[in-house]
C-alpha cells in the first residue's frame, strides 16, 4: 500500500474494531487485545492508552465529568502531545508556553521558535480533534514550569485546524509499513486562545485572579501517564518477543543443513548448539517478560490506589520499576527479533518470513515512552539514593530490599560447587543480587571521590547504566523464581518453566560475564560450571522447544509469516509468495526495452567490432 492507502486502511480497521467494541459489546480488557490483533499502530493507541488517562489522572473532577464522557464514546479524538521538535526526553526543556491572561481568563498557547513545535505525537497529524498538550505555564510573568492542557486542534464540522493552529504530519518513518500506518505530527500554535478550565486542574490550579495555587502531591504525578504506559510495553515486549521467537523456532525445526551421512536426511538446523545458544534463551525471555509484566501490572494496579489514598510512598520504586523495565524488555527485544532473522538466515530476510515487518514497527519502542538509556539513569538515580540511605536506619524495601543485605551480599562468596548447583533458586539469586549491589556500591564509591555529585553523575554515566540494568536483570529473575514458587497447573509444565527460568538467568551470566567475575560475584571456574548447565537445559529444551512456541497460541494469520507456518510447509508457501510478487507478473520486466536491451545490444555491435 501506499502511505495515504495504508493510512486509511488503518483508520478503517480502527473504525471497524470500534463499532465491534461497542455492539457485542467488549469490556476494556478484551478491547485491548483488539487492539492487539489490530496489530497496526494507529490513533486508537493515543486516545485510549493516553489522553484518556491523561485527563483521568490530572483533571479534576469537574474536568473528568465534561471531557472523558465525550472521549469515552469518541465524540472526541485525542492524543498526547508532549514531545517538541527540540526536546523529548527532557520535559522541564520543553518550550510552548500557555500564558495566562485575566483580562479574558484565558492562557494563550504559542510556540515562541521552531524547536518549540511539537514534533511526533501519535494521532496528531491528521486524526485527532484534541490534544493534551504540555506547555509552561505562565502567570504573570512568572514561569511555574510544564504542566497539562486540554486542547481542540480541529473544527468539529469539517475537521479544518482551528485559527491559530498549524498542523500535519512528520512524514515517513523507519520501514515500509510499520508506523507508518500512524500520523506522528507536528503542531505549532500562534497566540492560541483556551479557556482557563482547560488547563489540567488536579494537581495544581489558576485562580480566576491568576494566581498559581500548586498542590501538596508530588509533581511528579504529571508523569503518570508514562509510568501506566511503561507498564503495558513491558507485556507488550513479551508478545512481540513470543512471535519473532515462535518464527525462528519453527523455522529452525524445519530447516535442514549440513550433517548428511550416506545420503540420509541433513540435521535440523535447531540442533546445532550454536542455534540454541542463541536462540533458547530469547525464548526463555519471553517467558521471562510475560511474568515480570504481569508482577509490573501488580505493582501499577497497587501504587495507583495507593495515590487515591494520598499514599506516595511507592511512587519512587513504581516509576523506577516500569522505566528499567520497560527499557530493558524493549532493548532485549529488538535485538531479539533481529537475532531471529538471523536465525532464519537467508530467507528471514525476505518480508514474508514477518521478521522484518515486526522489527521496524517495534524498534521504536526503544525510543518512545522515554529513551531506553534516560529511563536506565532514571533507575540508577533510585539506586544511589537507595544506597546512600543504607546504615541511615531506613530499610530499603520492594525490589531494592535486597540492599539491605549489603553487608552479607558485599562480602560473600558464591557456594556453587557443581553445574546442578545452579539449579538452586537460592544460589542463583545471591549471585545475581551480589552482582547488582556490588555494581551500584562501586558507582556510589565513584561518585563520593566527585566533590560535585551532578559532575560525578555525568561523569560516569555508563557505569550507572550498567549498574541499572544489573538491577533490572535482577528483577527478572526474581520475579521467574516466584512464579515458579506458586501454583502451575499442567503435568510437566512447571520442569518445562524450570528451564527456561534457568536458561535465562544463565545466559545472562555468560553474556555479563565481565560483570560477574569483576565484582567477584562468582569465580572463572563457576562461570565455566553455568556454561555446562546451560548446555545441558538446551538439551532438556529442545525436544519441546516447538511445543513452547506453540503455546503462545498464535494463529498463522497473526504471525504473517512463511516461515513460522504452525504446518511447517516452508518451500511450497515461499514459492506460493515469491509469484504472488508484482515483478512476476510479466515475463519480461517493465524497463527491458528501455535498459536492459539496448545494453545487451550494444555489446553484441562492439563484439561483433
Ligand atoms: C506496543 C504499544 C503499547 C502501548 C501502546 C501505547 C501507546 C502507543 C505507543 C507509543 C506512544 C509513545 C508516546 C510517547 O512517547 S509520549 C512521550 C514520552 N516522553 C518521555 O518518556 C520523556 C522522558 N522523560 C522523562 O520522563 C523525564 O523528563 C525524566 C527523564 C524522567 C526527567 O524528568 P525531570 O522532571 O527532569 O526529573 P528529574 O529531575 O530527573 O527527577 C525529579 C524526580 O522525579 C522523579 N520522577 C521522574 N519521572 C517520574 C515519574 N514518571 N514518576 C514518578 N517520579 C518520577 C525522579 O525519580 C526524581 O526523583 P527524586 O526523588 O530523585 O527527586
Ligand atoms: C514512533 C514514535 C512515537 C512517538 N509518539 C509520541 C507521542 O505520542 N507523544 C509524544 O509526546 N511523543 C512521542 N514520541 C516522542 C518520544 O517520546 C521521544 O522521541 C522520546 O522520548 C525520546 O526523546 P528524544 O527524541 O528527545 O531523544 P533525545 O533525548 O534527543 O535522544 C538522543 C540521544 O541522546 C541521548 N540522551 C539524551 N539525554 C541524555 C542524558 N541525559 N544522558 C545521556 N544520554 C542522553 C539518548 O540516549 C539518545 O541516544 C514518539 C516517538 C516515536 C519514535
Amino acid at each position: 500500500m501506499t502511505r495515504k492507502e495504508l493510512f486509511k486502511n488503518t483508520l478503517r480497521k480502527s473504525v471497524h474494531a470500534w463499532k465491534l467494541i461497542n455492539e457485542l459489546p467488549l469490556s476494556d480488557d478484551e478491547s485491548l487485545m483488539l487492539r492487539h490483533f489490530m496489530d497496526q499502530p494507529g490513533f486508537l493507541d493515543l486516545h485510549w492508552r493516553m489522553f484518556v488517562p491523561a485527563i483521568k489522572g490530572q483533571g479534576t473532577e469537574e474536568q473528568k465529568q465534561k471531557w472523558l464522557p465525550l472521549a469515552n464514546k469518541m465524540q472526541i479524538i485525542g492524543c498526547y502531545a508532549q514531545t517538541e521538535l527540540g526536546h523529548g526526553s527532557n520535559v522541564q526543556g520543553l518550550e510552548t508556553t500557555a500564558t495566562f491572561d485575566p483580562q479574558t481568563d484565558q492562557f494563550i498557547l504559542h510556540s515562541p521558535t521552531q524547536t518549540s513545535s511539537k514534533w511526533w505525537p501519535g494521532g496528531l497529524g491528521k486524526v485527532s480533534t484534541h490534544a493534551v498538550i504540555y506547555a509552561r505555564l505562565i502567570t504573570d510573568g512568572k514561569d511555574h514550569g510544564v504542566h497539562g492542557f486540554i486542547v481542540q486542534l480541529r473544527n468539529m464540522d469539517d475537521h479544518s485546524p482551528l485559527p491559530g493552529i498549524t498542523i500535519g504530519d512528520i512524514g515517513v518513518k523507519f520501514g515500509n509499513g510499520a508506523y507508518n500506518s500512524m500520523d506522528n505530527g507536528f503542531l505549532m500554535f500562534d497566540k492560541f486562545c483556551i479557556p482557563r478550565d482547560q488547563m489540567l486542574m488536579r494537581l495544581s490550579k489558576v485562580t480566576r485572579e491568576g494566581k498559581y495555587v500548586p498542590s501538596d502531591v508530588p509533581r511528579q504525578l504529571m508523569y503518570g501517564t508514562m509510568v501506566s504506559v511503561r507498564q503495558t510495553i513491558v507485556s507488550n515486549a513479551s508478545i512481540a518477543m513470543a512471535r519473532a521467537v515462535c518464527i525462528a523456532t519453527r523455522y529452525s525445526a524445519v530447516r535442514r543443513q549440513f550433517g548428511s551421512q550416506n545420503g540420509g536426511i541433513e540435521t535440523q538446523v535447531i540442533d546445532y548448539k550454536t542455534q540454541q545458544n542463541r536462540l533458547f534463551p530469547l525464548l526463555a525471555s519471553a517467558y521471562a517478560f510475560r511474568f515480570v509484566g504481569e508482577w509490573l501490572k501488580w505493582l501499577y494496579t497497587d501504587v495507583t490506589q495507593r495515590l487515591e489514598a494520598s499514599d506516595f510512598a511507592t511512587l519512587p520504586e513504581a516509576h523506577a520499576c516500569t522505566a528499567g523495565l520497560k527499557s530493558m524488555t524493549t532493548s532485549a527485544t529488538s535485538d531479539g527479533i533481529e537475532e531471529c532473522r538471523k536465525l532464519c538466515g537467508g530467507h528471514g530476510y525476505l518480508w514474508c518470513s514477518g521478521l522484518p515487518e515486526l522489527f521496524a514497527v517495534y524498534v521504536p519502542a526503544c525510543t518512545y515512552e522515554g529513551d531506553n538509556v534516560v529511563l536506565q539513569l532514571q533507575v540508577a538515580r533510585f539506586l544511589m539514593k537507595t544506597v546512600s540511605q543504607l546504615g541511615s536506619g531506613k530499610a530499603p524495601a520492594g525490589t531494592t530490599a535486597y540492599m539491605g543485605r549489603a553487608k552479607h551480599l558485599l562480602q560473600c562468596r558464591s557456594s556453587i560447587r557443581k553445574a546442578e548447583d545452579w539449579l538452586n533458586p537460592a544460589m542463583v539469586l545471591e549471585t545475581f543480587e551480589a552482582r547488582a549491589l556490588r555494581m551500584a556500591v562501586s558507582c556510589a564509591n565513584n561518585l563520593s571521590k566527585f566533590e560535585n555529585q551532578e559532575q560525578g553523575f555525568s561523569e560516569l554515566l555508563a557505569d550507572l547504566v550498567e549498574a541499572a540494568i544489573a538491577h533490572c536483570q535482577l528483577i527478572v529473575v526474581s520475579k521467574f523464581i516466584v512464579k515458579l514458587e506458586g501454583e502451575i497447573k499442567g503435568k510437566g509444565v512447571k520442569n518445562q518453566l524450570k528451564n527456561l527460568c534457568y536458561i535465562y538467568a544463565l545466559h545472562l551470566i555468560h553474556k555479563h560475564l565481565g560483570d560477574f567475575l569483576s565484582t567477584n560475584s562468582i569465580t572463572s571456574e563457576q562461570a565455566s560450571l553455568a556454561n555446562h548447565q546451560l548446555r545441558s537445559l538446551y538439551t532438556q529444551v529442545r525436544p519441546n522447544a516447538v511445543a513452547l512456541v506453540d503455546a503462545f497460541d498464535y494463529t498463522d494469520h497473526y504471525l504473517g509469516s512463511v516461515l513460522g507456518r504452525y504446518d511447517g510447509n516452508v518451500y511450497p508457501k515461499l514459492f506460493e509468495e515469491a509469484l504472488k510478487d508484482p515483478l512476476n507478473d510479466t515475463v519480461v520486466p517493465d524497463g527491458y526495452h528501455e535498459y536492459i536491451r539496448p545494453l545487451i545490444k550494444q555489446h553484441l555491435r562492439s563484439a561483433r567490432l
